[in-house]
């Protein structure tokens, strides 16, 4: 997608809040936008998301778009499971598929026992994982994410974390404003700061150290259409370096007391080895050949691991599980012992609070763990 010469200003002869920009927005590719406030991150999401139009300039070459807005319209008349549905369909899935990937994401962030209730009734945090939800269920070629992480609890802000990376990998576009300077620290392909107007590139390094979990992405992304001469390009073609191992990586903020523990449940490939050398000296309860196997039972298949590891190495294991070949594919993530974080059950006390901190559910064979 390309935007040449943008401008956008609100109102006839209202002052300009962006004007000239010039970018490119390859497949595959991670974008952050910063900048002061009011100036002008929502707008340029809102024209990349195409649910505003430039007032100047011309956008071309949007692929199927999915956005994420700061504020999410609760009051709208869909209980939470037929919302996401109809957002499926809006996006083109047939209603069967829409119902299923729907369920699927409302699952994965913990939330299908909200699946009946109404919008208007389903808290901050819930709203805002069905926000998320209604936009990763059609796998969109462009992600445009505005605050998003903003009220999720920590093991759906993993999930979401997970998501982006998933997406990118699979050659989507995502671009995302985050008031944390580390959300995705060292993911993103390129930082664009909005000043005075203008779209600037953030010079890597001038930017904060890194230290979240979400790796670069794996695979060379294809680069469509001629050579740009932006004046902001496209983030450079992957050379496929594997990312700086994990561990090596200041360990990210969080809420979560540095004393708890994660435990996280992932799936590899058929065959594929945890990497050695976990971060935090993960401890594995049963995986493929019982490695370290404990008192729980090994997956049939030999496929899923469930790892738990103090809480301030666990981005590191998450972005070592991520970014391993094969990959592997997270399934939960689980605070352990965390007291500071709003749960669903804290956040809303008369609904059942079971597994409130399951990121989603694992298989039958996965045995349940009370946080
Ligand atoms: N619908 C609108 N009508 C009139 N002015 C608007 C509208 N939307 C945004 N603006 C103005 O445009 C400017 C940029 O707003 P925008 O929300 O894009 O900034 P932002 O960088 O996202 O801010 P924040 O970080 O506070 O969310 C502000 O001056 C704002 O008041």
């Amino acid at each position: 997608m390309r935007l040449r010469g943008v401008g956008r200003r609100y109102g006839l002869g209202g002052p300009w809040v962006l004007r000239g920009v010039d970018l490119e927005v390859p497949p595959g590719s991670l974008t952050r936008v910063e900048g002061r406030n009011g100036s002008g991150k929502s707008t340029l999401l809102r024209l990349l998301a195409g649910i505003d139009a430039p007032s100047a300039g011309r956008i071309t070459g949007r692929p199927a778009t999915a956005y994420v807005p700061e504020r999410f319209p609760a009051e709208l008349p869909f209980s939470a499971l037929g919302y996401l549905t109809h957002l499926g369909r809006i996006h083109g899935l047939s209603r069967k598929a829409a119902a299923r990937g729907a369920g699927e994401w409302l699952e994965r962030f913990g939330a299908d026992g909200y699946a009946g209730t109404p919008l208007a009734e389903l808290s901050k945090g819930t709203s805002q994982k069905i926000a998320v939800a209604q936009a990763l269920l059609a796998a969109p070629g462009l992600l445009v994410l505005d605050e998003a992480w903003t009220g999720l609890d920590q093991a759906a802000r993993g999930v979401l974390d997970a998501a982006v990376a998933e997406r990118v990998a699979d050659g989507g576009a995502v671009v995302f404003v985050d008031h944390d300077p580390r959300r995705l620290a060292g993911a993103p392909d390129r930082t664009l700061r909005v000043a005075e107007t203008r779209l600037v590139p953030v010079e890597p390094d001038t930017r904060e150290a890194p230290g979240t979990a979400v790796p670069p992405r794996r695979d060379p992304a294809p680069q469509s259409g001629p050579a740009p001469a932006p004046a902001v390009p496209g983030p450079p073609a992957s050379t496929g370096e594997r990312p700086s191992p994990a561990g090596t990586r200041p360990e990210r903020r969080s809420m979560v007391p540095a004393d708890a523990w994660v435990r996280v449940e992932a799936e590899g490939a058929p065959g594929a080895e945890l990497p050695t050398g976990l971060p935090g000296g993960a401890v594995c309860e049963y995986g493929p050949a019982a490695l370290g196997a404990g008192s729980a039972p090994a997956d049939p298949a030999g496929r899923v691991v469930r790892l738990t590891v103090g809480a301030t190495h666990s981005d590191a294991l998450l972005h070592t599980l991520l970014t391993a070949a094969p990959p592997w594919h997270i399934r939960t993530v689980t605070t352990v012992g965390d007291t500071h974080e709003p749960t669903e059950a804290q956040q809303e006390p008369n609904k059942a609070p079971q597994e409130a901190t399951e990121a989603f559910r694992g298989s039958a064979e996965a045995p349940k763990e009370k946080a």
